[in-house]
């Protein structure tokens, strides 16, 4: 996982360090030099505009500058200040104006034309929490950040602008970081051997969801389970007897449409994750099925989206989410909930989706639910109860298409099933369903395709 750190955080961090500032600016003016030769893909004799501010991101830039300057790059270094209306001509151009220290607008002058853009820390003029960009800050190449990545390189405008990113360890201890980004090798670490005696039951789930006249949903969760590698699936739409359209290899198990929480209640003896929620509906009895089988005591883990969230909306304060899985069922400590919710069903939750620090929007609901909570977006932000966060940045604008969270969702169970804890399962079926649609094709993409790509996402992970 690499860490992430917010700006605040970070003052923490360097107040701790043993080192004077003096020492981390020269490690930065390194690291950002050495970034520099690489775009450069030489030394001698290319030109470099180094524009410098005053504070400490303008001082790595200026360290930079004098590292590359002996190294025989012709330079310019320019004060942010007082920039003139047109740059000089240059192979690339290091933005050291301003770092995490900023407010206010930046709009310098265009780039010099056909120069790299090299980025130090961030890109000047986007918020290193929120990633918002203030006035129209130069698009960069690479950036080159210190210690760890910061939010605003993660979230808002700062993907776009910053290009590369490329974490430069200046030796500063980021171990208290908590949020992370995932990796594939954190997913493989994650996910269990499948046990030479392993049987179908080892990781079985049920998903139910759908209602009768409305089972595509239903239908994406299960094959989204079963792609993610549960050893069973189970599928229930309530009120629906017969389902010729559902996935080969699952198995059918009839519910009434009413009082359905208790008939699950009674049957998942050998299930080990249930799923509810997608395409439900919003009448009554789905609302009170969820309240039921949610708020028992003696159920399963259990991921809820769509309609199911709905259901849960006026449980503010978390009651009916904290509830504690069977013993044997789930993890003995921590949460047994995940709860799946794009913008809309935050807000619907009480959750703050368009809040400046995303980060800790999605930790205070995850708080005041006691559950885990996964908000879908560019990226994906997953969060514990104890503040614990990780960021999934694997998925891309090809899964904005419908069905692909019912997908996610059926995932997130089969990998609650095969034995991971909530928090680790929801990052984990993120990190696979953002790598499935990007295996499949670039355009066209449908919903089932993410799920049939899950197997290739799960075979690319490295070995653990
Ligand atoms: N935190 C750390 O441990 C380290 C931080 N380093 C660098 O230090 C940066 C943060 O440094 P600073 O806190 O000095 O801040 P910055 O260098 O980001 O900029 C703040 C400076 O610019 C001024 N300023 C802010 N807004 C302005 C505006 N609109 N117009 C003109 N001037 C403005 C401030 O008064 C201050 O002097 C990081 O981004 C990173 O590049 C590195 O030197 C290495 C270690
Ligand atoms: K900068």
């Amino acid at each position: 996982m690499i860490p992430v750190v917010t700006p605040e955080e970070m003052g923490a961090v360097d107040a701790a360090a043993p080192e004077p500032t003096e020492v981390l600016v020269g490690r930065a003016g390194a690291a950002t030099a050495r970034a520099a030769l690489d775009l450069l893909g030489g030394a001698y004799g290319r030109r470099v505009v180094v524009v410098a501010g005053k504070g400490n991101n303008g001082a790595d830039g200026r360290a930079a500058a004098d590292r590359l300057r002996r190294r025989g790059v012709r330079l310019e270094v320019l004060d942010a200040a007082d920039l003139p209306d047109h740059l000089p001509a240059a192979d690339l151009l290091v933005d050291a104006a301003y770092g995490t220290g900023f407010r206010g607008d930046w709009t310098p002058p265009a780039a010099p034309e056909g120069a790299a853009v090299l980025a130090v820390d961030v890109p000047s003029g986007v918020d290193g929490l929120t990633g918002e960009a203030h006035g129209r800050p130069w698009a960069a190449d690479r950036t080159v950040t210190f210690a760890a990545l910061k939010p605003g390189l993660l979230l808002g405008d700062g993907p776009s602008l910053a290009g590369t990113v490329e974490v430069a360890d200046i030796g500063l201890d980021v171990s208290g970081a908590r949020a992370h980004v995932v990796e594939g090798a954190d997913v493989a670490r994650w996910l269990p051997d499948r046990p030479r005696d392993a049987h179908k039951w080892r990781a079985a789930c049920w998903v139910v969801a759908g209602s009768p006249g409305m089972t595509g949903a239903a239908h994406l969760a299960a094959a989204g389970a079963q792609r993610a590698g549960a050893g069973y699936v189970r599928l229930s739409t309530p009120g629906l007897a017969e389902d010729p359209g559902a996935p080969t290899e699952v198995v059918g198990v009839e519910l009434p449409a009413e009082g359905w929480a208790d008939r699950v209640l009674d049957g998942v003896d050998r299930i080990v994750a249930v799923a509810v929620g997608p395409g439900l509906g919003t009448g009554d009895a789905a609302a009170a099925g969820v309240r039921a089988l949610v708020g028992a005591a003696d159920r399963p883990p259990v991921v809820v989206d769509g309609d199911g969230l709905t259901a849960l909306a006026d449980d503010v304060d978390g009651d009916l989410t904290t509830a504690r899985a069977r013993p044997g069922h789930g993890p003995a400590t921590g949460p047994t909930v995940v709860l799946t919710p794009h913008d809309g069903e935050m807000a619907r939750l009480g959750g703050e989706p368009g809040a400046p620090d995303r980060l800790a929007a999605v930790r205070d609901l995850a708080a005041r639910r006691g559950a885990v909570v996964l908000s879908k977006g560019s990226p994906t932000v997953v969060a514990d109860p104890d503040g614990r966060v990780v960021l999934v940045t694997a998925g891309d604008a090809r899964l904005a298409t419908a069905g692909t969270g019912d997908v996610l969702t059926g995932a997130l169970a089969a990998l609650l099933a095969q034995g991971l804890a909530p928090f680790e399962a929801a990052a984990a079926a993120a990190h696979l369903h953002g790598r499935a649609g990007a295996l499949a094709w670039r355009r066209g993409l449908v919903a089932g395709d993410v799920a049939a790509h899950l197997p290739a996402a799960l075979t690319e992970l490295p070995e653990d």
